[in-house]
């Protein structure tokens, strides 16, 4: 079974969780977007569920599948959030914004009562910091973000390599709120939550890709089948 398979595995693993009439958050990424499509068949046999995207990707994946939207400004809360990540630790930490979408993602998810996180078994990691850490930025004074950024992450006992993303066409990657993003090559983070904090307090940040304390549980595809992990305390403690 090749990686693409995997994905999709545990989306369709993860739609067992869905219901109907729940209120949905869509993740963004190559995962994320199996699920938006199983989910739109489901629809289309009939389930009634509302999504708010991540993403103006997922917002278009989730229109061609017919899967109707909302805003977070139209309801108060989330059932259910299911998205995709580029690591998981065995403490539930995450990275993500491989694709940009961190900043959408993560309010959505503290928006959400439970984040399910769909991945193939490889994002399951025994420390972050092997996939580049995100960090979404404001372009306007990027240089005294920068240094605060490195401040803190010797702070942090880390320290690696920044580069701003670039697009496929060269050009600087821009997110979906306008803003850039920094992809730091930090090896391996010690203590994730203390980063979270740290970069969170910089003014130059608009937010990073540690999402600390906000997954529920994570359905991981492997050669061998499917895992179920649920994390240990429950969401917000
Ligand atoms: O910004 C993108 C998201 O955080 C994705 O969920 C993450 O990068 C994982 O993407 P994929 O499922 O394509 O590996």
């Amino acid at each position: 079974m090749n990686m693409d398979q995997l994905k999709r595995q545990a989306a369709a693993r993860a739609l067992e969780e869905v219901r109907d009439g729940m209120q949905l958050g869509l993740g963004t990424g190559s995962t994320a977007k199996h699920f938006v499509e199983l989910l739109g068949e489901r629809v289309a046999a009939g389930l009634k569920v509302i999504g708010v995207p991540t993403s103006e990707t997922t917002r278009l994946d989730a229109e061609r599948c017919g899967v109707k939207l909302t805003t977070l400004d139209e309801i108060d809360h989330l059932d259910l959030t299911v998205d995709g990540a580029d690591e998981i630790d065995p403490e539930f930490n995450l990275i993500k914004g491989g694709g940009g979408a961190l900043l959408r993602e993560k309010i959505v998810a503290a928006a959400s009562d439970r984040m399910i996180v769909i991945a193939d078994d490889s994002k399951w990691v025994p420390t972050l910091g092997k996939f580049p850490l995100p960090v979404e930025v404001i372009p306007f004074g990027l240089g005294a973000t920068r240094r605060a950024i490195e401040t803190a992450f010797a702070e942090c006992g880390v320290s690696g390599q920044m580069a701003v993303r670039k697009a496929k066409d060269g050009h600087v990657f821009v997110t979906d709120g306008g803003h850039w993003i920094v992809d730091a090559q930090l090896g391996s983070i010690v203590d994730p939550p203390a980063l979270a904090k740290a970069l969170s307090a910089i003014p130059g940040v608009v937010e990073h890709g540690l999402f600390i304390g906000l997954a529920s549980s994570a359905v991981l595809a492997g050669g061998e089948g499917i895992r179920v992990i649920e994390r240990r305390k429950p969401k917000g403690d």
